[in-house]
């Protein structure tokens, strides 16, 4: 936004003339926020007794296979066009090597097949990074207390074929190696899959706000350290720039900044600088914030929406919430 406006001294202007009504500040709103904006992430466990509320995101769900299928309706029904599958999987068939991240019959594989089945139209993106299957909690292969790069490439690799075999649409690396997109892409075009498209969690910081999570996806008791060797140091916005630049080079169709409300500037200057398609996770805990201090009483529910807009005010042509299907419903 380079333009310089003109305002015109007192009272010529008076720039309350254009909110005095509804109808006049319709005619002047800038940004929008309708169901086509909302990429909705959900939990889906393999664990018997697993499903239910996530104490710390009070108001999301772990879901059964069914739960997941009852849910790819709900999001066809309230024009939601995608839905992102999270695993909850089985903490006693985790391993150091994380294979079963390319077992075809994994929950998450499971999952997008499911969806496929009752909502065909509806877009299944996907989780790539190898915390769910790893028993140290880490996004990759961990060597003497090393996060492994290329190994962990290779890896993904695997997990992201395996993902477009079962259906997904739009896959998601989350893992911060380095090199992966390309590799993906490689891969990908090499057994077929040309279509898939690939949403680079491009812009990932080395966050906080992942802790709910973690307990939702049952990492947070395994994480051994932290995740700062691979993610992004919040401190950094010309780092962001360069894994951004990167990834669109080596082939991601998307790009993604995450967390979302804290990073707002990062997300202004990704669209800036590289007007490619762009979106942000509000992450689990901008949703325990939120939520809390709504179940507290201490805001109104309508900050949801709020916050939202404030994300495609930044530049975003999404958002990933876990308001998806509240705030579409709110817009209905
Ligand atoms: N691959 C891990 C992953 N994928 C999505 C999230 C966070 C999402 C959220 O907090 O809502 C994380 C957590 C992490 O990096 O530790």
């Amino acid at each position: 936004m380079s333009a310089n406006p003109i305002v015109a001294p007192f009272p010529a202007a008076r720039l309350r003339r254009l909110r005095r009504t509804p109808a006049l500040r319709a005619m002047t709103t800038e940004t929008t926020l309708t169901p086509g904006n909302l990429i909705w992430p959900i939990f889906v466990t393999e664990i018997a007794g697993g499903e239910g509320e996530i104490p710390s995101m009070p108001g999301v769900d772990r879901l059964t296979l069914d739960g997941a299928k009852r849910a790819a309706e709900t999001a066809m029904r309230l024009n939601i066009p995608a839905i992102c599958i999270f695993p909850h999987s089985d903490p006693d068939l985790k391993t150091e090597a994380c294979e079963r991240a390319w077992d075809p019959d994994n929950i998450g594989n499971r999952a997008i097949r499911a969806i496929k089945e009752v909502a065909p139209d509806l877009a299944v993106m996907t989780d790539i990074a190898l915390d769910p299957y790893n028993a140290n909690g880490h996004d990759g292969l961990v060597r003497d207390g090393v996060i492994l790069n290329d190994e962990t490439v290779e890896a993904l690799v695997r997990m992201a074929l395996v993902q477009a075999e079962s259906g997904a649409d739009i896959l998601g690396p989350s893992d911060m190696m380095d090199g992966r997109i390309g590799a993906l892409r490689l891969a990908l075009e090499g057994a077929g899959h040309k279509d898939v498209a690939i949403l680079s969690y491009a812009a990932k910081y080395a966050s906080g706000f992942y802790g709910p999570f973690r307990d939702a996806v049952g990492a947070s008791g395994r994480l051994v350290g932290d995740k700062k060797t691979y993610q992004i140091n919040p401190a950094n916005r010309e780092e962001a720039m360069r894994c951004v630049a990167r990834d669109l080079a080596e082939g991601a169709d998307m790009v993604m900044v995450k967390p979302g409300l804290p990073y707002l500037d990062i997300c202004r200057m990704v669209k800036d600088q590289f007007a490619a398609p762009t979106y942000a996770y509000q992450v689990s805990g901008e949703y325990a914030m939120l939520e809390g201090a709504i179940r507290n009483g201490w805001l109104k529910r309508d900050v949801v929406a709020e916050s939202l807009l404030s994300f495609r005010r930044a530049g975003c042509d999404g958002i990933l919430t876990y308001y998806a299907p509240q705030v579409a419903e709110m817009l209905a």
